[in-house]
C-alpha cells in the first residue's frame, strides 16, 4: 500500500536524524519538507522564534494543540528544565502513531505525554488526568478555527496564571482572524506579534504571543 507523507517525514529522520538528537531530527524534518515534501511543520524559521518564547518562558509545564508529526514537540521538549512536561493533543491516530515514533527517535519521550484525542474532550481533564494546576506556555498549531473555542476552553477551567503565555502559529496564513481579534482586544492579555514567513516559503506568516495577565 502507498505510503503517506507523514510516513515519508519518519523515514527520512530514521534515515538522516542521530537517535537521542533532537536538533539532528529537527534539521532532518526541515531538509525533508524543504527539498523533498513540504508538510505543515513550524518549520526553521518560525521555529526559531518558538525556540525564544520556550528559552524565554523557561516552561514547567507545555500544552501543545495539534502534533501531526511531532516537530514543534521535538523543537520545545528539546529546550525544557528536568522534570519539566510537555502534554500534546492530538485525534488522528495515524499523525499521533508517526509523531511517537519522532519524539522517541529524539530521545524526549520522557518529557512528553503525547495524549491521542480531541482538544474538547481532553482539555476539561487535563487537570485530573495529569495533575496539572496550570500551563506555563500553550503552543496553539491545530485547526486554525479551533484557536479561540479552546482558549475560551482552556481560561473557563482555569488552566492559565497570571503570567501564562499563549503562542499561535499561522495567525496570518491560514489566518486565524477571530482568535488573533480576541487576544488583541481582551484587557486579559498582553499580545504580540512575530511577523515571519509560512515554513519553507516566502509567504508572509506569523506567530503571535499573548500574555494571560489573569
Ligand atoms: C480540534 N481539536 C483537535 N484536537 C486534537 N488534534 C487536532 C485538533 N484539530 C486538529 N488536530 C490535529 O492537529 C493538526 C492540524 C493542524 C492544522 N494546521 C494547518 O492547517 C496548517 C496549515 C498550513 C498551511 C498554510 C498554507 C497552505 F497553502 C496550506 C497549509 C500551515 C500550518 O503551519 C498549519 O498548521 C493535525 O495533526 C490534526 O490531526
Ligand atoms: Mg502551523
Amino acid at each position: 500500500t502507498q505510503s503517506t507523507r507523514p510516513q515519508r517525514l519518519l523515514s527520512a529522520v530514521q534515515k538522516n536524524a542521530t537517535r537521542g538528537d533532537p536538533r539532528s531530527v529537527v534539521k532532518a524534518i526541515d531538509h525533508f519538507c524543504r527539498h523533498k515534501e513540504w508538510a505543515m511543520n513550524v518549520g526553521d524559521e518560525k521555529g526559531c522564534i518558538l525556540d525564544s518564547v520556550v528559552t524565554e518562558v523557561n516552561p514547567h509545564t507545555v500544552l501543545e494543540l495539534g502534533t501531526y508529526c511531532g516537530y514543534s514537540t521535538v523543537r520545545i521538549a528539546s529546550l525544557l528544565p528536568p522534570h519539566a512536561k510537555l502534554i500534546t493533543l492530538e485525534f488522528n491516530p495515524d499523525y499521533a502513531a508517526v509523531a511517537r515514533q519522532v519524539i522517541a527517535w529524539a530521545g524526549l519521550e520522557e518529557k512528553v505525554q503525547l495524549v491521542e484525542g480531541a482538544s474538547s474532550d481532553w482539555i476539561p481533564k487535563l487537570k485530573e488526568q495529569f495533575g496539572i494546576q496550570t500551563f506555563d506556555l500553550v503552543f496553539l498549531d491545530h485547526w486554525k478555527d479551533r484557536y479561540l473555542p479552546d482558549t475560551k476552553l482552556i481560561e473557563e477551567f482555569g488552566l492559565l496564571r497570571k503570567g501564562s503565555v499563549l503562542l499561535a502559529d499561522n495567525v496570518i496564513c491560514p489566518g486565524t482572524p477571530d482568535y488573533l481579534e480576541y487576544v488583541r482586544s481582551s484587557p486579559q492579555y498582553k499580545s504580540q506579534y512575530f511577523k515571519s514567513h509560512l515554513e519553507y516559503t516566502k509567504v508572509e506568516d506569523g506567530l503571535e504571543k499573548s500574555v494571560f495577565l489573569g
